[in-house]
């Protein structure tokens, strides 16, 4: 697959950004195309990437480039993901995360790159009505950004055989973590995420992080996720282009390690990797958090021989704990590379 060009929407993001780096290590030929809105261009290291700095949503930038690169697959990342702003202003979800992708879907079809990856969630599923979550779990989601997610995957179910699209629907659970080497991890801003909020509360740099319930029908009371590393994930992607790129068809993939840790543990288990006091206030539930989401991942093994290596909080912990004090310590600086900038 070495050579085969590929074009990663949301590069610069977090999990984008992850993936991107692997590519480049197998050698793929790595286009990103990112507005920059959350992203960053320093999370790009790799100095043969380009990054197009472009929405994509723009029909003559994206044209521009298509016309000027032949792209075997796209890795579809760029979205918006803030589940309680998808509440407030549902119009700004379903405007980037369903109408501007498929503006990007037409113009992969007048020029026949017919291989989609796509970031779904397992926000798509709603409240779970049985854990773990299979592929096959009903999908009622509960807020627009699951809503927006669903609707991308039932079109592309549509496209699929009715255009040759060949698809790819990664579901993610909670992606967390950072690279090993420390040199990239999660930089949200604004951060809503628990893992970061709870390091930045034990460092702080921020204040007290919140429990959001602690009446849950859950062993500690506090809401339990399914925590996959980011590298896991950039791994799967990899795995699941590779399935395409050898016409192996469409696909659908939860990613997680199939096991639940609770807010508490979480917490617990930064002041173990820290070997600090994490300040904790506890509030109210958060509107919309199911009690308990966890995966089923046994078809991402049996599709794509797909197992996640961190397995174990700590390890997850640790990786994010050494980009944040990287972070601080300026290692996260930009690397020279060749930007194309529409
Ligand atoms: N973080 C999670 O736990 C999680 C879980 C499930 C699914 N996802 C999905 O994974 C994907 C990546 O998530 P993330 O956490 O890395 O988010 P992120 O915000 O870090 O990355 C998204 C990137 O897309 C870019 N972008 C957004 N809209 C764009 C547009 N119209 N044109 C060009 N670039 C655009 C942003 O600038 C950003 O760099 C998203 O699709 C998200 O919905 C994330
Ligand atoms: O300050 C905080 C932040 C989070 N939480 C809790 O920690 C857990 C994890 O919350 P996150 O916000 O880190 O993650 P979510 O489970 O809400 O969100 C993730 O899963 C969603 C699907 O439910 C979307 O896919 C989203 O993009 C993805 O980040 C939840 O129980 C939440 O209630 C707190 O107690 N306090």
């Amino acid at each position: 697959m070495e050579g085969k060009t590929i074009l990663v929407t949301g590069g610069a993001g977090y999990i984008g950004s992850h993936t991107v780096r692997l590519l480049a290590e197998k050698k793929y030929k790595v286009i990103v195309v990112d507005n920059l809105v959350y992203g960053h261009e320093e999370a790009i290291l790799d100095k043969n990437v380009k990054l197009v700095k472009a929405n994509i949503a723009d029909g003559k930038a994206m044209t521009t480039l298509f016309s000027e690169n032949k792209i075997d697959a796209v890795l579809h990342f760029a979205a918006y993901a803030y589940v309680g702003e998808s509440v407030k202003d549902p119009a700004k979800y379903y405007l980037n995360n369903v109408a501007a992708p498929l503006s990007l879907i037409e113009i992969m079809r007048a020029y026949n790159c017919n291989n989609f990856i796509f970031s779904s969630t397992c926000a798509s599923y709603g409240n779970p009505v049985r854990l773990p979550i299979d592929e096959n779990h009903p999908q009622d989601p509960i807020n627009p950004y699951g809503q927006s997610k669903l609707m991308l995957e039932k079109i592309l179910k549509d496209y699929g055989p009715a255009y040759n699209l060949n698809y790819f629907f990664l579901r993610y659970f909670n992606a967390s973590g950072a690279s090993k080497d420390g040199l990239i991890g999660e930089d949200h801003d604004p951060e809503t995420h628990l893992i970061p909020l709870v390091i930045e509360a034990a460092k702080g740099t921020r204040g007290p992080v919140t429990v959001f319930g602690t009446d849950y029908d859950t062993p500690d009371g506090t809401c339990i996720r399914d925590y996959i590393h980011v590298e896991d994930l950039g791994r799967a992607h990899i795995l699941a282009l590779e399935h395409l790129l050898n016409g192996k068809g469409s696909a659908i993939c939860n990613l997680g390690t199939g096991k639940g840790c609770s807010v508490k543990e979480v917490i617990e288990t930064v002041e173990k990797v820290t070997g600090l006091k994490v300040p904790v206030k506890f509030g109210p539930r958060r509107e919309g958090d199911p009690a308990l989401l966890v995966s089923d991942p046994s078809a991402a093994k049996n599709i794509l021989g797909w197992v996640a290596e961190y397995q174990d909080l700590s390890a997850i912990i640790e990786t994010a704990w050494k980009w944040h004090n990287g972070k601080k310590s300026g290692k996260y600086t930009p690397k020279s590379k060749s930007i194309n900038a529409i």
